[in-house]
């Protein structure tokens, strides 16, 4: 299979310091890359480069051999780039359905006057009830958004992501803020998008074993520098890595 995303030599310089400096990796259609790199590394920053966010100091982004290096964030989605959503975007009083429903509208460009005739619209709820299906939360369809706990809002931001059909899925540390209960639930549900095989997932997190249990392949930030790329067995045992880690998250690194 061939690279469906590619950065060149991507720099980012934000307040006089390189937050990401001169990173080229290739993902492949379809793989599950995980990124790690101790806090400050650059993850954010490099995934806010590849959502269009932020613009490059230096280098480029490319998607199937295309340069989107300055699309805009919405034009990136077109293209197929997702990125999670953040609770904000999340309607608070609507249903969890009625949420998801509204993301599956907005991909599939139904203009905003036919939404009184929605419930006519069998194929846009079917999809929103396949993606509330596939994050495991279809149990909550009914419930208003802003009573969903913490975990249940993360799943509901990527069964919105998922309504979005992008051919990219960029999971930003979807366990952030969880408790240690919620925590298996969206692993679950992250393994399940995994297992659907459709899917490239570029997924930034702390927690090594479910890197560990999810990835093809690791790339490794440190200083905004790329300091290791490869398959997770290869990324445990290189000793750059392992001192890179020993400057504060060797525990969390080795747990
Ligand atoms: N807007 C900004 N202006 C100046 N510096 C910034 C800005 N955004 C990020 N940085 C700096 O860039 C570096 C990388 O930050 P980034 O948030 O990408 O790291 P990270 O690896 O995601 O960290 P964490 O694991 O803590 O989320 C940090 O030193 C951070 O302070």
């Amino acid at each position: 299979m061939g690279n469906i995303l590619e950065t060149k030599d991507l720099t980012i310089r934000l307040g006089g310091h390189t937050a990401v400096d001169g990173v080229s990796i290739a993902i492949q259609e379809k793989h599950f890359k995980a990124i790690i790199g101790p806090n400050g590394a650059g993850k954010t920053t490099f995934f806010n480069l590849l959502s269009g966010q932020l613009s490059p100091t230096k280098g480029s982004i490319m998607l199937k051999g295309e340069d989107i290096t300055s699309l805009s964030p919405t034009n990136r989605t077109r293209k197929g780039v997702g990125r999670s959503f953040q609770i904000t975007n999340v309607f608070p009083n609507l249903t969890v359905l009625e949420n998801v429903r509204l993301a599956v509208q907005s991909q599939a460009g139904i203009r905003y006057q036919m939404l009184r005739h929605f419930s006519r619209f069998d194929s846009v709820v079917k999809k929103a009830e396949d993606h509330l299906k596939l994050v495991l939360l279809d149990s909550k369809a009914g419930s208003l958004a802003c009573n969903l706990s913490h975990g249940e809002k993360r799943k509901l931001e990527i069964a919105m992501l998922l309504a979005l059909e992008t051919e990219i899925l960029l999971l930003d540390e979807p366990t952030a803020g969880m408790s240690v209960e919620e925590v298996p639930a969206i692993v679950e549900v992250i393994k399940n998008i995994k297992l659907r095989g459709e899917r490239t997932i570029v997924l930034i997190e702390h927690k090594m074993d479910m890197i560990m249990e999810l990835s093809d392949s690791i790339m490794v930030l440190f200083n905004g520098q790329l300091l290791a790329d490869g398959p997770p067995d290869e990324i445990v045992k290189n000793e750059t890595v392992q001192s890179a880690y020993l400057g504060g998250l060797y525990n969390e690194f080795t747990a």
